[in-house]
């Protein structure tokens, strides 16, 4: 049973979101925001997770009655997932919908309450709760640091000179701890405010602001940001000015960030009856970083869901490589890490199929209470909550090892600067 009403404008919804476990997704002035029991949870591994779960999206979307006075995409049913990266990761894909969402878009206000049709009663409205104290976090390097990632280059390199894939992506992490009382809603909330031409997210303990989408859904209609080909941001407009210059007639990155939309292209062609994207990239600028972007856009012929569409489009180019499977291979040879959701599919889709999807990068995931991990349990006997945060960048013949250290540097800032 699903009820969404207008409701009067709210601050902050955030305040209602878990302060452990928050549950969120931000968009600019936009926002859906996860608060009380969870209703419904799926939890899956596995080479055909995204399958399993579009697949159960769909009984479950076809058996809910809905009684929706607001009618905008994310009214109504929505779910909230974070899937991991790759299909033998360890990590729990996941899709979960809780019993109370709070949400915003184009200045209307809404509340949506949801309860399993075998309950008795709903659960009781959830109370926002004020900020927690600041916090701050100490991390130091992972599994692979600066001169393992410097490695790990040459041998990327190495495999694009022997003909086996012509781009990898290749990450490092990070790792550190933050106190196990840690309101995380302020991490959420630094990261929207400092980041807002990027998707904020909160899902499962994986927490970022990602500049790019796998895909959004609304009405028949599919749209994907694509991004490949990075520069940090210079130190004035005249240095900006040179760095995009640069940057939109360099080969490798030209090269690279095609790789990229072909692969985007290619993925949606199947499912789409009108496909476009402009023919040169545009400069995407962050606080942080240059990017080339391109948005392509398409109308569904198919009737595919959001999730139908993450399932065709993860892992891209921008965050695997091509070929996409010999990429993957190279990808599980040279990082010493699983990704887990790093890279992967994180957003939400609504009763209709509409959703919206970024891929979980400038993002760190959170340990979990109770669960153990190649680390050991997720909450440290000396009372700290484990953090891990990856970044990497696409390697291609002539990238540098020196360079892309610092581009995975910058990469790291938002989510180093938001937990200092
Ligand atoms: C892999 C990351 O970013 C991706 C790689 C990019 C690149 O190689 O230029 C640019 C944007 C993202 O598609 C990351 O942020 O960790």
């Amino acid at each position: 049973m699903v009820e969404t009403r207008e409701a009067d404008p709210v601050e902050d919804p955030l305040l209602w979101a878990s302060r452990s476990w928050p549950l969120a997704w931000q968009r600019k002035g936009d926002m859906l925001v996860g608060a009380g029991t969870e209703i419904l949870r799926l939890d899956v591994t596995g080479p055909d997770r995204i399958a399993r779960i579009a697949a159960s999206w769909r009984e479950i979307m076809a058996a809910a009655e809905v009684d929706d006075e607001v009618r905008v995409p994310g009214t109504g049913l929505v779910a909230f997932g974070a899937f991991a990266f790759d299909d033998g990761s360890a990590q729990r894909s996941t899709l979960t919908v809780p019993s109370t969402i709070l949400g915003r878009r184009g200045g209307r206000h809404w509340i949506t309450r949801i309860r399993n049709a075998r309950a008795a009663a709903p659960d009781e409205a959830p109370q926002p709760s004020d900020y927690g104290s600041h916090w701050s976090a100490t991390l130091g390097p992972g599994r692979m640091d600066p001169a393992a990632h410097g490695d790990a280059v040459r041998e990327a390199l190495a495999a694009i000179e022997a003909g086996e894939v012509k781009k990898v992506v290749i990450a490092r992490d990070i790792a550190g701890s933050v106190p196990v009382d840690a309101d995380l809603r302020r991490l959420v909330r630094a990261l929207a405010s400092g980041y807002p031409d990027t998707w904020t997210f909160a899902v499962e303990g994986i927490i970022g602001a990602s500049p790019e989408t796998l895909v959004t859904v609304r009405g028949g209609e599919v749209t994907a940001r694509v991004l490949a080909g990075t520069r940090p941001r210079g130190a004035d407009a005249d240095e900006d000015s040179a760095i995009i210059a640069e940057l939109a007639a360099n080969p490798k990155d030209v090269d690279e960030h095609e790789y990229a939309v072909r692969s985007v292209v290619d993925a949606l062609r199947p499912h789409t009856s009108a496909l476009a994207s402009a023919e040169q990239p545009f400069t995407l600028k962050l606080p942080n970083l240059w990017h080339l972007a391109t948005d392509v856009e398409g109308t569904l012929s198919n009737g595919s869901t959001a999730l139908d569409m993450v399932r065709a489009l993860h892992p891209t180019a921008a965050v695997a490589g091509t070929p996409r499977e010999a990429a993957m291979a190279a990808i599980r040879r040279i990082e010493p890490f699983d990704r887990g959701r790093y890279a992967g599919p994180v957003g939400w889709i609504d009763g209709n199929g509409d959703g919206e999807w970024a891929i979980a990068l400038r993002c760190a995931q959170f340990g979990v209470p109770g669960e153990t991990t190649d680390r050991g349990w997720m909450i440290d006997p000396d009372g700290t909550r484990p953090v891990t945060a990856h970044a990497g960048g696409g390697i291609v013949a002539g990238s540098v090892p020196e360079a892309e250290l610092l581009e995975t540097r910058v990469k790291f800032r938002p989510i180093v600067d938001a937990l200092a």
